[in-house]
């Protein structure tokens, strides 16, 4: 068997061009969707995603506004950009790039966003939102992989779904979603004991661990259709996944690819919460506020 592969390229075009029309449609009520990005710090990689992410916007015709801070800034200084962010009407959606400089406190940056605002799902309310079945925004990453398995007309309900990696920006809120779906979850982390005897199990296996061939082929349930998460680069700098691809590929139905598998749908995701937050405008935003 060789696994077709999961266009996530393709698929975040197709999700692009559909945001594109939402915001034409709320241009012509006077309103611009607005995502402030905020970048603290060189990482190179969060400097091509901060890029990326920005273009997404002036292609899909988003107002975007890129705040860099040096990697010295204090938390109270991020803090104070980020308190005025909330307070800007111009923006709509606010993300601070993770990961960020280890003297700051990530938790504590990403709680002073408002969480109405919060387009990338992380804050500690749209956490417990989700968790309950009441999701405000989906984080883009899940959102995305959940819209590629729905492409892929994967069916979920009853499925064996096997999450490797428990984060709380991709693993937890994957697992949130397929639950609500109807599959069956399992959640491994770095202690799970004989990893193979869990991941052989699934029909939907997604892997985000941040550590590249973690899952090989022998892995694999034949015919399974498998998520890759990882971006790693390789000793000759090729951009690989946490899947061994090539053994992975002789045993799955179907694969993403690293690059052009989730990594574009977690930007276009970003637009869609954006462009709802937008559409949700004030009122709306402070009446999911009121069960929090
Ligand atoms: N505040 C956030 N920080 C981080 C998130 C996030 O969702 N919110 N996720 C990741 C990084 N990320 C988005 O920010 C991201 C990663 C990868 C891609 C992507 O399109 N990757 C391409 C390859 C790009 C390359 O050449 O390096 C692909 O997979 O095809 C988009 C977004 C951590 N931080």
């Amino acid at each position: 068997m060789t696994a077709r592969l999961i266009d996530g390229k393709a698929l975040s075009d197709t999700v692009k061009s559909d945001v594109s029309k939402r915001v034409l449609s709320l241009k012509e009520q006077g309103i611009v969707p607005g995502l402030a990005v905020v970048l603290v710090g060189e990482d190179p990689a969060s400097q091509v995603y901060v890029r990326n992410k920005a273009a997404a916007c002036d292609k899909a015709g988003l107002h975007s506004r890129v705040i860099r801070l040096a990697s010295d800034t204090t938390e109270g200084e991020l803090l104070d950009v980020v308190h005025e962010l909330n307070a800007d009407t111009t923006i709509h959606g606010i993300l601070v790039q993770l990961p960020l400089p280890a003297h700051m406190d990530a938790s504590l940056v990403i709680e002073a966003i408002s969480a109405d605002k919060d387009v990338d799902g992380f804050h500690i309310s749209n956490a417990g939102l989700l968790m309950t079945g009441q999701p405000l925004f989906r984080p883009c990453t899940p959102y995305g992989i959940m819209k590629m398995l729905e492409a892929e007309n994967v069916s979920l309900r009853g499925a064996e779904a096997v999450i490797v990696g428990a984060s709380n920006i991709v693993g937890k809120p994957m697992a949130m979603l397929l639950l609500a779906a109807g599959a069956t979850v399992t959640l491994c982390n770095s202690k799970t004991r004989d990893l193979g005897a869990q991941t052989r199990r699934a029909d939907v296996l997604v892997v985000a661990t941040g550590k590249p061939g973690i899952v090989t082929g022998d892995m694999i349930k034949p015919g399974a259709v498998v998520i890759d998460v990882g971006i790693n680069r390789s000793a000759d700098g090729r951009l690989v996944g946490d899947v061994d691809f090539e053994s992975a590929k002789a045993v799955a139905a179907a694969i993403t690819p690293v690059p052009g598998g989730v990594g574009p749908m977690t930007i276009a995701m970003l637009l869609v919460n954006t462009v709802e937050a937008a559409e949700r405008g004030p009122a709306e935003r402070g009446a999911a506020a009121i069960p929090i």
